[in-house]
């Protein structure tokens, strides 16, 4: 089984899915270049969900291939999969969801320490981004005496501490009130720029849109199109869309 032709990092190739009979991906095809900050949106119930799962391998489309670099992700085994979104993917979602038993820094910390990451190079790759977050004085702390947003925040800092090569987060800021939604994204969008991690943001939200290099719109299962082309960063090839 060979590549699709093309450069892109992270791609799917004529995604139909339907969940018990109703279709809610049809004939989505993209693809997302390396260091390349995708925007998903559209209306509720319109697919993002969804796509964001088959990207990432928790789902395997009806039809239609999801493939990362070379690796065909959508034929890979359970197992495989599971190591495929350890190695290379961070994940947030749009609640936070954090291991009770363990602090804030052992959760951000998380993804490296089941890499194998040495604890204290994890704990400090952690720390980092909850600094970032101004939440180090409470690293300590465990989820329950976090506020809500803190911990949405301990869910951002954990995607980008591993430094995956890909983040896939599904509506990331609604957990938070603007100013801290503003600073979410900033240091999303700062760690995917300076680290070069390609990120797929699937949101409904304008403003939220608006950090990406491209936007992609998902209505009804349908990808409609480029629905804005942002001026293209400093060395980022275009996104690729096509249905
Ligand atoms: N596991 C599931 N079982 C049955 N139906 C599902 C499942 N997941 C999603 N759906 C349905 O599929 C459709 C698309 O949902 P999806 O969550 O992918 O869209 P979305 O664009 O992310 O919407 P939202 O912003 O509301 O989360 C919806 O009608 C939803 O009810």
């Amino acid at each position: 089984m060979a590549a699709p032709p093309d450069n892109d990092l992270l791609r799917a190739v004529g995604l139909h899915h339907a969940h018990h009979g109703s279709p809610v991906l049809t004939d989505v095809t993209l693809g997302v270049r390396a260091g390349e900050i995708l925007a998903v949106t559209g209306p509720r119930a319109g697919g993002k969900t969804t796509l964001l799962h088959c990207l990432s391998g928790q789902l395997v489309p009806d039809t239609g291939e999801i493939w990362f670099d070379e690796m065909p992700v959508h034929s890979l085994t359970l197992s495989q999969r599971e190591r495929f979104r350890r190695e290379h993917l961070g994940w947030i979602d749009s609640e936070p969801h954090l291991v009770p038993e363990l602090s804030a820094w052992e959760n951000a910390a998380l993804p490296l320490l089941l890499r194998g990451t040495p604890r204290r190079a994890a704990k400090a790759a952690a720390m980092e981004w909850l600094d970032r977050f101004d939440l180090g004085p409470l690293a300590r702390k465990r989820p329950h005496a976090l506020a809500y947003a803190q911990r949405q925040q301990v869910c951002v800092a954990r995607a980008i501490a591993m430094e995956p090569a890909v983040i896939l987060a599904d509506e990331p800021t609604v957990a938070l009130r603007r100013p801290g939604r503003a600073h979410a994204l900033r240091t999303l969008t700062s760690a995917a720029r300076s680290h070069d991690i390609t990120v797929v943001i699937a949101t409904s939200d304008a403003d939220t849109a608006s950090v990406a290099d491209r936007t992609v719109r998902l209505s009804d299962g349908r990808a409609d199109g480029e629905a804005s082309d942002a001026p293209e960063q400093e060395g980022r090839a275009a996104c690729s869309l096509s249905v």
